[in-house]
């Protein structure tokens, strides 16, 4: 199986501050990988890196064989936080952005999505509730047809009944052949969908595990693993 994100050796400093060290992580095509960590671990970081938006790095980082960073753009959909957009911009305009930048936006997509998440596209950015803002961002992202789907804590503010929505049409919605990565703080919601996970902690990657391999060895769920590792009491790789 190829990998759909290869990292080696990546190393990746802001402002002389070591944020990811030796960070080595190969992640398979078609899997949905959980990458999980507390405040400030890197996940938001790493997934910059992987999505081509933060430069200057150490290492090797592929993306469905692609290294050049207009390449990665290409084959990447990174929920990004539309910080760069005027707030009064209504949601359609927005959507007309999207379609004019990413030659795989697929309208039909986008629609039926919005229909199911119940954005309402009339309203101005500045009029969303968090909520409503993160199920645009997951809207738009799921709506190129990429290799690869970085998804950035997608539940952060969002409400149980929002949080199976967004999970159902991750679900729904991801090509058979498509990769993702959500971040989180926790799994609970989305332990279920998930094949396997990435754990940051300390800078570097401190587990890559299958859920088959912790339910198997460990004989527990991916929360409880996972509670361990920040306890302290499961080992490093
Ligand atoms: N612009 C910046 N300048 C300096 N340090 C930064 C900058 N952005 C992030 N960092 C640092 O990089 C580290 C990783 O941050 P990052 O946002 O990637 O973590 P995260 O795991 O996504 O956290 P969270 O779960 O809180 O979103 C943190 O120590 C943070 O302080």
């Amino acid at each position: 199986m190829t990998a759909a994100i290869e990292i080696k050796g990546l190393n990746y400093r802001k402002n002389m501050k070591p944020i990811l060290s030796n960070v080595d992580l190969t992640i398979d095509t078609g899997k949905i990988v959980g990458l999980l960590g507390e405040n400030g671990a890197g996940k938001t970081t790493l997934m910059r890196l992987i999505a081509g938006v933060a430069k200057g790095y150490k290492g090797q980082i592929n993306v469905a064989n692609e290294t050049g960073i207009a390449a990665k753009k290409a084959v990447v959909s990174f929920s990004e936080q539309l910080l760069g957009f005027n707030q009064n911009m209504k949601i359609e305009r927005i959507v007309g952005f999207y379609e004019d930048v990413y030659p795989d936006f697929s309208n039909d997509k986008y629609n039926q999505m919005a229909g199911f998440l119940q954005i309402d596209e009339d309203k101005k950015l500045s009029q969303l509730s968090k909520g409503m803002r993160e199920k645009l961002i997951i809207g738009l992202a799921l709506s190129r047809q990429a290799k690869v789907y970085l998804l950035d804590e997608p539940f952060a503010g969002i409400d149980s009944m929002s949080r199976k929505k967004i999970i159902n049409s991750i679900i729904r919605w991801k090509p058979e052949d498509a990769t993702i990565l959500v971040s989180d703080h926790y799994v609970s919601e989305i332990a279920s969908v998930l094949d396997e996970i990435v754990v940051i902690k300390d800078q570097t990657i401190f587990a890559q595990k299958s859920t088959e391999e912790i339910r198997e060895k460990f004989g527990e769920g991916i929360e409880e693993y996972y509670e361990k590792v920040y306890e302290g009491t499961e080992m490093h790789d």
